[in-house]
């Protein structure tokens, strides 16, 4: 089932938790709705479940404006971060309980029942423990049961709410792989909540990044990560090291430095902020174009050697990681002097903010495609 989100507003009291949110899910397709805490992604999941209502905009699945359907026509299966399993019943009545509770004339009968929950079991690997009660199970037991219970009414949409957000490090990584092999047999078309950018960037077809009520990017993992359209995706998928900077003349350079970078974009002339992963950064030679650092910190850390380092001209600190193998990371010591280039970069205006974080209202459509790979002039 294709899902079209358009302009949804929806307010709590004078509060705005969505502001014009506007995604197309493609039929099959597994979206990760992924943003920081308050940004408006359970508002969104509950809005497209019907739990919610929104003020103004429209929901259609597969064409069909969702507007006048009640949560229960609109088949719709729900999972939510804290286990919404009946106590009093075994997995086997948990799992058929959606089925149970339909009207006759739309109830399989009793055996046809239990046969879908016995090969739902099955599916999430269960099988054999149709008589326990859910205080009987490991949390992540619990929530393969109740993804089972929201497969059971055969949903045209799955949408789940930090599904595994309860559950330890080790155990929501094989639920992870587990439920992309689950969506990959089922094909659902699947829309999952989490804050984790891990989850999200291993999990999801796309991710859509939220921020303060409006989405900021939607695009595949290696988008979203290698070509940040604002400066919040920049910062909150990973981290960012932030010059100011001035373009003239097709010429990029860093205030207070002797970098000067062609850039091919048509930047406006100005003040910008160049955003810099520190991976991004590459150690050169004194003579080449680039800024001096000291360094501070070495760390070691399996295949990455980060660089703790200090601007020379106005003491920021800068971050830098390079792969344990570069023989610019062999032998690095603290207090000594590196000169630093930024291989790819990018490029935004100046933000008239101090930190990335408070700046909610860049607007994307206004961002220019800005990522480039830098080329010191
Ligand atoms: N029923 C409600 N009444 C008032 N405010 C609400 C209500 N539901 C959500 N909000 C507010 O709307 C904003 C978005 O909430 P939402 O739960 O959608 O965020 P979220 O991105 O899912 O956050 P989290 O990751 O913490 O669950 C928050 O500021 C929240 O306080």
């Amino acid at each position: 089932m294709d899902i079209q989100i358009r302009d949804i507003y929806k307010g709590f009291g004078s509060f705005p938790a969505l502001r014009g949110a506007n995604l197309d899910i493609r039929s099959g397709e597994l979206i990760a709705l992924l943003g920081p805490s308050g940004s408006g992604k359970t508002t969104l999941l509950r809005t497209i479940a019907g739990l919610e209502f929104p003020d103004a905009g429209q929901i259609l699945f597969g064409g069909v404006d969702t507007a006048p359907l009640p949560v229960s026509e609109r088949r719709v299966g729900f999972v939510f971060q804290h286990y919404a399993l009946f106590k009093h019943m075994t997995v086997l009545d948990n799992i058929t309980f959606g089925l149970r509770v339909r009207k006759s004339k739309n109830r399989p009968d009793k055996d046809a029942i239990r046969k879908r929950a016995l090969e739902l079991l099955d599916l999430v690997q269960l099988s054999g423990l149709e008589k326990r009660y859910p205080a009987q199970l490991s949390g992540g037991q619990r929530q393969r049961v109740a993804l089972a219970r929201a497969l059971a009414i055969e949903p045209s949409v799955l949408l789940l709410d930090e599904p595994f957000g309860a559950l330890d490090a080790k155990v929501r990584k094989d639920l992870r792989r587990w439920l992309r092999e689950l969506h990959d047999k089922t094909g659902v078309t699947t829309i999952f909540v989490t804050h984790d950018q891990e989850e999200a960037l291993e999990l999801a077809d796309r991710v859509v990044v939220m921020n303060r009520g409006s989405i900021e990017q939607v695009g595949s993992t290696s988008d979203v990560y290698e070509r940040p359209a604002t400066p919040f995706v920049f910062d909150f998928l990973g981290s960012v090291n932030v010059f100011p900077g001035t373009v003239k003349d097709r010429k990029l350079s860093i205030d207070g430095a002797n970098v000067t970078l062609d850039t091919d974009n048509d930047h406006a002339a100005g003040a910008v902020d160049i955003y810099v992963r520190p991976h991004d950064l590459r150690v050169v030679e004194e003579g080449s174009s680039g800024f001096d650092v000291t360094i501070k910190t070495v760390q070691r850390t399996g295949a990455i050697v980060r660089l703790i380092t200090q601007l020379k001209h106005n003491k920021e600190i800068v971050e830098v990681e390079l792969a344990h193998l570069d023989p610019q990371a062999i032998n690095r010591k603290v207090g000594e002097s590196i000169r630093l280039q930024p291989a790819i970069y990018g490029l935004f205006p100046r933000a008239s903010h101090d930190s990335v974080r408070t700046l909610p209202d860049v607007d994307p459509l206004a961002v220019p495609e800005h990522r480039e790979r830098g080329r010191l002039g």
